[in-house]
């Protein structure tokens, strides 16, 4: 099939090249000329594992291209995905200029009849207004189909879920559509499930809102184990063995941060309240998630009594680990709030550390390592859980005068912290307080 997907991000990129890698001609485009240029010589503008060896081996195969011009990409596409960004306006709701910006591009270029695939998250019913945006605006006498195709993967391991997903979710007015987008994916061997349109559109932001509502339920619970002194991960594990409830996304932390949970949950609630429904349950979610990173703050300030002047580390930026995206990251606000009040923050993540001076408050300082961000601080705030800071060896935090570590994603297990010389908070766990310790 000759496919074009347009919008290279982090959906868009992977969407194409996973394409290519089970046998499609795809071309991707973009408006970005620097990302263009970047990924025809086969570099990934983002970091995603493995996607850099998949854009070369695609390209060298013939099989992948990237251009700026819609015109000669959609010459001939019989296919076109559309992954553009759907970000948040102000009032929560999804901005849809870039969709429809694609779509009026589609009905300008288009030259052969085509299946139009929305794979950004899109609120329910946007998929009649791209069909009606095209079909106002054809130049050329052709058939256009709308078919909406949500997309599920996680960033940090992207390209494992395209090839191992847990469905495709395929929407479509017309069972001929619906065959072609699902032949296409056939190769993935992943699950299809069709369903109208609407109905797939809902699936995408009733998925992450689910999502969104397993963390901050969890963490509420974490909040609760630190005042009854029980441990929210014995508590999460055995909540998980029932598979009713299933043991994954019971992570209790600073809160779900990125491109996705924030601005899709605020979606929804506005979704809802487009047709008078008042969306109470997900709007708690949105509160817990925004009072999270607020508690990690209020522990230091706690423990260190007036945060000026004091020097503090922030090990982790990336929202997640696996990724260099920083959209929505805790560390953003958190280092933010700690400027604000007169600190002195030295930041380590191991790979976002170049967006990260893009985004993060001009104050913040860099280190080159855990190690050398550590040395000589007050305290240590973790916001990311990356192996390398799970890997630590928890003896670093001794060269600190006084080692306070305030654990934001559960990094360390407590038995082995009990055995250094270190006050250790984490989220939901009893804290660890063991100054007086001497080892052999
Ligand atoms: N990031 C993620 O993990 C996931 C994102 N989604 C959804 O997928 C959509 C895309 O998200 P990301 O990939 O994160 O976006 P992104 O913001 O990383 O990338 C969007 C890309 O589209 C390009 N673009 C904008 N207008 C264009 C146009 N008219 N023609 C060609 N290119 C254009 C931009 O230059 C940019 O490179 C959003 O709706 C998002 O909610 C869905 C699942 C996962
Ligand atoms: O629509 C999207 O963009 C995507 O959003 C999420 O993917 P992503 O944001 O890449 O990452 P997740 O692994 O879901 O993590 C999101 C946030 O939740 C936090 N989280 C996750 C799991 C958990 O147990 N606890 C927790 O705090 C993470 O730290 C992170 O800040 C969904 O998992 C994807 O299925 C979806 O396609």
């Amino acid at each position: 099939m000759y496919i074009a997907v347009v919008g290279t991000g982090y959906v868009g990129l992977v969407t194409g090249v996973s394409l290519a890698e089970v046998g499609h001609r795809v071309v991707c485009i973009d408006i970005d000329a620097a990302k263009v240029k970047k990924m025809s010589k086969g570099i990934s503008p983002i970091y995603e594992p493995s996607l850099d060896e998949l854009m070369k081996k695609n390209l060298t195969a013939n099989r992948l291209s990237f251009t700026t011009d819609h015109q000669e990409a959609f010459k001939e596409s019989e296919v076109i995905y559309i992954a553009v960004g759907t970000p948040e306006n102000e009032d929560g709701s999804a901005n849809l200029g870039f969709v429809e910006r694609v779509a009026i591009d589609i009905a300008k270029h288009v030259r052969k009849d085509a299946i139009v695939v929305t794979k950004s998250t899109v609120p329910v019913g946007t998929n009649d207004t791209i069909k009606q945006v095209i079909r106002t605006n054809l130049v050329r006498d052709v058939k256009v189909e709308i078919v909406s195709n949500p997309e599920f993967l996680r960033e940090g391991s992207a390209i494992h879920d395209s090839f191992h997903g847990d469905r495709i979710v395929i929407g479509a007015e017309s069972e001929r559509a619906a065959d072609i987008i699902e032949e296409i994916n056939r190769p993935f061997g992943i699950p299809v499930y069709k369903t109208d349109i609407r109905s797939a559109e809902m699936i995408k932001y009733a998925s992450n809102a689910f999502l969104a509502t397993k963390i901050s339920f969890i963490n509420e619970i974490s909040n609760i184990c630190e005042r009854v002194g029980a441990n929210v991960e014995d508590v999460a594990i055995g909540m998980g063995l029932d598979h009713r409830i299933g043991n994954q996304f019971l992570n209790a932390g600073i809160g779900y941060g990125g491109s996705c949970f924030p601005k899709d949950t605020k979606a929804l609630i506005q979704i809802a309240g487009n047709v008078d429904y008042d969306f109470e349950l997900l709007k708690g979610v949105v509160n817990v998630n925004k009072h999270q990173q607020q508690l990690l703050l209020n522990k230091l300030k706690e423990r260190v009594g007036s945060i000026e002047g004091k020097r503090i580390a922030v090990l982790g930026l990336a929202f997640k680990p696996n990724t260099d995206d920083m959209r929505e990251a805790a560390s953003i606000r958190v280092t933010e709030e700690l400027v604000n009040n007169g600190a002195f923050v030295v930041a380590y993540d191991p790979v976002a550390m170049e967006k990260a001076r893009q985004v993060l408050v001009p104050q913040v300082a860099f280190a080159n390592s855990a190690s050398e961000a550590i040395k000589n601080s007050d305290a240590v705030l973790i916001l990311t859980e990356w192996d390398e800071i799970k890997e630590l060896d928890p003896e670093l935090f001794e060269t600190m005068a006084y080692p306070l570590v305030i654990d934001g994603r559960n990094c360390f297990d407590l038995e082995l912290m009990r055995k250094y010389r270190l006050e250790y908070h984490s989220v939901g766990r009893p804290a660890v307080r063991n100054m007086l310790i001497t080892r052999n």
